[in-house]
């Protein structure tokens, strides 16, 4: 039994008297403790995909499996409680400038029964998983894009989830802050077990994280596989180019003698 099994899932968008359908005919598995890489051009429909996930998009028609329990027939108070165990992190952050670090990673525990010590106690163990024990007090405004990511992602681990979303949370970071995220997301994967769903459109996001990867184009996965045999052996002309983009950019200049 896989953890997620997306089934035959559509998702269509009705504006005015038009339909835009933003995902369709799609099958994923994602097997416990994977590194699971989606990538695709702006528009493919990646974040929604994502988003029906954890139902905050209803797909139009289809089925998701979190687990073998069918997220579409729990009720309101069930689903609440199955999306806790799914962490999410963006390209924004998406942080309350208002609170402090550790306001912010506790956040998501506002309405639990947790008492302040059981509080306090995990968020000290997360400020030292992301290493950010000295930066507890400071705002998000005091921070460095990739701290502010760690923050970021001590909050999406604050329910202990079984799974973490990442939609283009290194696409805002240069290079050196963004090797250092994916190494703390390999780190997680690797010491809490953690599945994780990396949604980018930079290729080498995939190939130094991911062990599978889906490649999507106008709705659809037209190609996946272990990230070795897509990288080996790419079967698209879509899969070719992200494959070249990611090893750099190659500019073709005029001779002038
Ligand atoms: N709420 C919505 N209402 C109408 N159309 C939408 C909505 N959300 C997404 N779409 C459309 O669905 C398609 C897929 O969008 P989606 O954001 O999933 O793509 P993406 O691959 O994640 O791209 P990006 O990285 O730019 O977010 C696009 O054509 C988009 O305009």
């Amino acid at each position: 039994m896989s953890l997620i099994e997306l089934s035959n899932i559509k998702v269509d968008f009705k504006q005015s008297n038009q339909v835009i359908t933003a995902v369709q005919n799609v099958n994923l598995k994602v097997e416990r403790g994977q590194i699971f890489g989606i990538v695709g051009y702006s528009g493919a429909g990646k974040s929604t995909l994502v988003r029906t996930i954890n139902l905050l998009q209803r797909p139009t028609h289809g089925s998701v499996k979190i687990n073998d329990i069918e997220m579409t027939s729990l009720s309101p108070v069930e689903l609440r409680l199955k999306r806790q165990k799914i962490g999410m992190i963006f390209q924004h952050f998406n942080l309350l400038e208002e609170m402090t670090v550790k306001q912010n990673i506790l956040h998501p525990l506002k309405r639990s029964k947790q008492t302040t010590n059981q509080k306090e106690s995990k968020a000290k163990q997360l400020l030292e998983l992301v290493g950010l024990t000295d930066q507890a007090n400071a705002y998000p405004y005091q921070l460095s894009g990739g701290q502010k990511q760690r923050v970021a992602i001590a909050r999406a681990l604050v329910n202990d989830p079984d799974i973490l979303i990442s939609d283009e949370s290194t696409s805002a970071l240069d290079p050196k802050t963004t090797q250092q995220i994916l190494e703390l997301l390999n780190h997680l994967n690797l010491t809490l077990h953690l599945t994780i769903l990396v949604i980018t459109h930079e290729m080498q996001v995939i190939e130094a994280l991911a062990d599978q990867v889906a490649i999507m184009e106008h709705g659809q996965i037209i190609e996946q596989g272990s990230v070795q045999n897509v990288f080996n052996q790419p079967k698209q002309a879509l899969t070719q180019e992200f494959i070249t983009l990611s090893q750099g950019f190659s500019i073709q200049k005029p001779q002038y003698n």
